[in-house]
């Protein structure tokens, strides 16, 4: 793979790209986004991360040639029976917004106990080395911490301005540097897991 010097990333979320894009290019990988390939992202039916994350993935390797690292991630507040879950770019519809998404879940958060604002975020990520790899490697991160009673915060994206990770302060994730986030998000460890996979 660090022969072709590329790596496709199958996403089209400028945030993870952000997140994601230091760790190759310090392998001397760069990465090309489906948007740059001009490739449709397929629909994401699946109740499972890791099965939207493979369905990313072999979708994408079908339409180039290179090696593909896809991604399936979300928030669960259990409370709410693990939402928004798989549905969490799409929770307060399918074209919603970064805040459209987090004012629905303060709104649906409004009436539980402090016990019951505990949360996750899950980040399920796939390896493929081509449409037919048989042996595909997965890795997953979880990220700890409890919803906020507002939004707090300008950086990151997505949840992160609602989600206060477990040992930050009381600062969210919106307000960690990135390599704060790198270092403890569901993300910063699926990824570290995923190149020991490939030692
Ligand atoms: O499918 P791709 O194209 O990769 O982009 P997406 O935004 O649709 O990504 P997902 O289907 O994996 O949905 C994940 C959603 O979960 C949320 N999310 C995931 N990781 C997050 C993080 O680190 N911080 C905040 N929100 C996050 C955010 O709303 C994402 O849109
Ligand atoms: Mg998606």
């Amino acid at each position: 793979m660090v022969g072709t010097g590329t790596l496709v990333l199958a996403s089209r979320n400028a945030g993870k790209r952000r997140e994601l894009e230091p760790a190759f290019a310090a392998l001397g990988l760069r990465l090309l986004d489906l948007e740059q390939l001009q490739i449709e992202s397929p629909e994401e039916t699946a109740s499972t991360f890791l099965e939207n994350s493979l369905c990313k993935a072999r979708h994408t390797a079908q339409h180039c040639n290179h090696w593909v690292l896809a991604e399936d991630s979300g928030l669960c507040v259990p409370a709410l029976d693990g939402a928004p879950g798989v549905r969490s770019a799409r929770f307060a519809g399918d074209s919603a917004s970064d805040r459209e998404n987090n004012e629905l879940l303060l709104q649906r958060m409004q009436d539980l106990s402090a016990k019951q604002r505990d949360a996750y975020f899950l980040c399920v990520m796939v390896l493929l080395r081509g449409p037919e790899d048989p042996d595909p490697l997965f890795a997953r991160g979880i990220w700890q911490g409890e919803i906020a009673a507002k939004m707090q915060g300008e950086g990151g994206f997505g949840y992160d301005p609602i989600f206060l990770p477990r040992g930050a302060a009381g600062r969210s994730a919106a307000q960690l540097s990135l390599q704060e986030k790198q270092a403890c998000s569901h993300r910063g460890q699926a990824l570290r897991k995923l190149f020991a996979e490939m030692q």
